[in-house]
């Protein structure tokens, strides 16, 4: 397989879009768009309602044209070596189409007939990997939701793809169905080294399930960021909540106190009050609190989540 060496060395790169742009009439749907998912990775695309992950992951896989760009899948151009990209794809954009009165095992037999080289033991092998194996044997108008969806995973599986493409695959499914859908696409990723595509605007869902996420917010870029990047960044600076005997004089106290990292000093109802600053200076603005008259009873570290960065990244991009 031919593949693509990584611009930031972390990994072969199976799929890399590079200036993705779709236009219908005056309207741009999708501007400029560049990211790449490495081998055994799992990346989110998110963004709001409307974004346009749909049009990018229709893009991809051929489904619609670009306007302007090109999405290389191992190694091999979408836009003039289409066969050979797509070869590498395995994707669900839509909900799944099964023949409801054929057994889940038939289905898969009858989507084997029509790929190159998948065995029966293929069959098998991929529907472990979905927790498949003990329902084969049912019709899939017994299924549940979340056991059409895996079925939909295992079918797309079957002729080894090296890269797996799902557009919102958690949608309509209850709680205890997305924790299956997650844990199934994590040991997918590792088990088959795979590197998945998985579009939602289900932010929680991200920061379990993927290694990054790629915000996009009216068809264009906002970040690219890895999870654990979005919690490093807060090591620098922690925020913290205190809650004293008297917000008022606290915040004089703060005020007046010449700790540079110190910054955000706000009152947060009766008897709180949040800041932030670097992790070292605490001790310092603890002791000048008490030394000013200030009780302090309890501290607390407010973790920004993805949410709150998400909310950030794209409240950012509408104004700029
Ligand atoms: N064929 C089309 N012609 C014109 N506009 C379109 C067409 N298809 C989609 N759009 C518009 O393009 C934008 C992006 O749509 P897209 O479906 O890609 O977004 P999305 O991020 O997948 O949203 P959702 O989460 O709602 O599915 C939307 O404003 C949509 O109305």
């Amino acid at each position: 397989m031919n593949t693509v060496k990584n611009t930031q060395g972390q990994g072969t790169a199976v799929l890399q879009l590079n200036g993705v742009t779709k236009r219908i009439g005056s309207k741009t749907l999708v501007n400029g768009l560049s990211f790449e998912v490495t081998k055994g990775e799992i990346v989110g695309l998110l963004g709001p309602n409307g974004a346009g992950k749909t049009t990018t992951i229709r893009m991809i896989v051929g489904l619609i044209s670009m306007s302007e760009g090109d999405v290389h899948i191992g190694g091999h151009s979408v836009r003039t070596d289409f066969e050979r990209a797509i070869k590498h794809v395995g994707g669900i954009i839509e909900n799944p189409e099964f023949y409801p009165y054929m057994t889940g095992m038939d289905n898969l037999k009858q989507y084997a007939r029509m790929s190159e080289g998948v065995t029966e033991a293929r069959i098998h092998e991929v529907t472990k990997l979905v927790g498949l194996q003990n329902a084969l044997d049912k019709r899939v108008k017994a299924y549940s939701l979340g056991m059409r969806q895996r079925l939909g995973i295992a079918q797309a599986l079957l002729h080894r793809p090296s890269v797996l493409i799902l557009d919102e695959p958690t949608n309509g499914l209850d709680p205890a169905g997305i924790r299956e859908m997650r844990d199934y696409m994590k040991s997918i990723a590792q088990k088959e080294g795979i590197a998945i595509l998985v579009s939602s605007h289900l932010l929680s869902e991200m920061e379990l399930m993927c290694s990054r996420v790629v915000v996009i917010q009216e068809g264009k870029l906002v970040t690219v960021r890895s999870i654990g990047g979005v919690q490093e960044q807060d090591s620098t600076l922690v925020s913290l909540a205190l809650q004293v005997s008297d917000t008022e004089l606290a915040r004089r106290v703060l005020k007046g106190l010449q700790v540079e990292s110190l910054q955000g000093i706000e009152e947060a109802g009766a008897d709180r009050i949040t800041l932030s600053l670097r992790h070292e200076d605490t001790p310092g603005i603890v002791a000048a609190l008490t030394a000013g008259g200030v009780g302090i009873y309890r501290i607390e570290e407010q973790k920004a989540t993805l949410e709150d960065e998400f909310l950030k990244w794209t409240e950012g991009n509408r104004i700029a």
